[in-house]
């Protein structure tokens, strides 16, 4: 849909950037604390919460369905009462409420409705509904296998085993196992078909499931075993989004400057780690030091073929920095990306060829080859990375507009504002 907002100009870089930046919150792991903590048997803390479109949304649908979440000093206390309707709970665009919170709705009294923006009720939710169905909750889905939809809720989920197809989505595993240990006979999830991608976002459910006191069994590839039992979360500390250090990152490679992310975990299950690897790869010199972790430009970015299956979503950011590369670059293994905010491999190839870039579709990803960009609006189709993407280009290709700049609040509320300090 065409946004009438003026389109926002991305400044461009005179000097290599050089800066030290504080990054919000994990989206991931703020919302997997948010259902953990609404499932808990005890009150909660989720500290350092990420404060935006998707994670409002997430807390707005937990208070739908009864459970108290306020805001105390810039972090989210959760008072997890039993879930009930009826309630109405809007995904807006965010796959994780889309996703992880129909199984907790299934758990409560009453009907819940789920609806979301027109691109929600195209994004994938099939698999999910017939495991929940086949684990005794009723859903009622008009046939379509998508939103809108209701869950006519009866206090109680059987649970058991179930086989499902996540080739499309690794939150259909996640959000299962998340709600799992308050079925009455706990959940086996067994995958069958194509790979399924983002592996990090299935260890960081494991993970956070583990510390809080829930028997995850993963001994045996693709089947996952959630034994029944409370779930403990009284606290849960969110880390800073590294997948939004993406763009940030790549200012410092594409201007030979330098950029430290002040808290970068030492270990962590976030997706956005591999971008140490990656841009290390591309040419930056990465290092942690006692900030956090540095990124050095050095005057060479170079192209890279990679596998992104299970970081899909670092692919704008870094198709974005293959489009400024010296050399060509191949993407592949994300064909599930058709289905994110808006099909990535169809938007990143029209985008980048419109600057005059050489781009070219695969069925699982895409081929970009060297060739001098130019300015020119970069639309970001309601998609908070490709809206992000085109800064990046913008920073070191005059004229480049972004269409829309606002829609970067689904995961980095002020995107504008932290990129101005970054390339000021
Ligand atoms: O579980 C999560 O928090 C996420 C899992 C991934 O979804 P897909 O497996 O559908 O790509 C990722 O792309 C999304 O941004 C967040
Ligand atoms: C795919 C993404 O989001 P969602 O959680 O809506 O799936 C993303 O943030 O890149």
């Amino acid at each position: 849909m065409p946004n009438s907002a003026p389109h926002w100009s991305a400044p461009t870089a005179d000097r290599p950037v050089n800066a030290t930046i504080d990054l919000p919150g994990s989206k991931s792991m703020t919302n997997r604390a948010l259902i953990l903590a609404a499932l808990s048997e005890t009150p909660g803390v989720v500290r350092r919460p990420l404060r935006s479109r998707d994670t409002d949304l997430m807390a707005a649908a937990l208070r739908a369905l009864g459970i108290g979440v306020s805001e105390s000093g810039g972090d989210w206390s959760v008072d997890p009462r039993p879930p009930r309707g009826p309630a109405s709970v809007d995904v807006g665009n965010a796959g994780t409420v889309m996703r992880f919170v129909p199984p907790l709705a299934a758990l409560a009294t009453g009907d819940v409705e789920f609806d979301g923006d027109p691109r929600a009720r195209e994004r994938p939710v099939g698999p999910l509904l017939a495991a929940l169905r086949h684990l005794g909750a009723d859903v009622d889905d008009g046939g379509r296998g998508a939103l809108p939809l209701v869950i006519r809720s009866r206090g109680a989920v059987r649970g058991g085993a179930v086989t499902l197809d996540a080739s499309g989505s690794s939150q259909f595993v996640s959000a299962l196992l998340l709600s799992g240990a308050r079925f009455t006979e706990g959940v086996e999830v067994r995958h069958e078909g194509a790979p399924v991608p983002s592996q990090p976002h299935l260890d960081m459910t494991v993970e956070m499931l583990r510390t809080a006191g829930v028997q995850v069994d993963t001994s045996v590839p693709d089947v996952w075993r959630v034994a029944p039992g409370t779930v403990k979360a009284s606290e849960i500390a969110v880390e800073p989004d590294l997948s939004n250090a993406a763009p940030f990152l790549a200012a410092a490679l594409l201007t030979g400057g330098r950029v430290t992310v002040r808290d970068w975990p030492r270990r962590t299950t976030q997706p956005g780690d591999a971008l140490r690897e990656i841009f290390a790869e591309m040419g930056g010199d990465v290092a942690f030091d006692e900030e956090g972790l540095t990124l050095r430009g050095t005057g060479e970015i170079r192209g890279i073929s990679a596998d992104l299956r299970e970081v899909g979503e670092l692919t704008p950011t870094v198709a974005a920095v293959a489009a400024l590369a010296a050399t060509p670059s191949r993407l592949t293994g994300i064909a599930h990306l058709r289905r994110h905010e808006t099909d990535r491999i169809a938007a990143l190839v029209r985008e980048i060829n419109d600057l005059g870039g050489d781009a070219e579709e695969l069925p699982d990803g895409l081929v970009i080859r060297p060739r001098p960009l130019h300015g020119g609006v970069f639309g970001s189709y309601d998609d908070h990375r490709m809206a992000t993407s085109g800064a990046v280009i913008g920073l070191v290709v005059p004229g480049v507009e972004v269409e829309d700049i606002a829609t970067t609040g689904k995961t980095l509320p002020d995107f504008p504002g932290l990129w101005a300090e970054v390339t000021a």
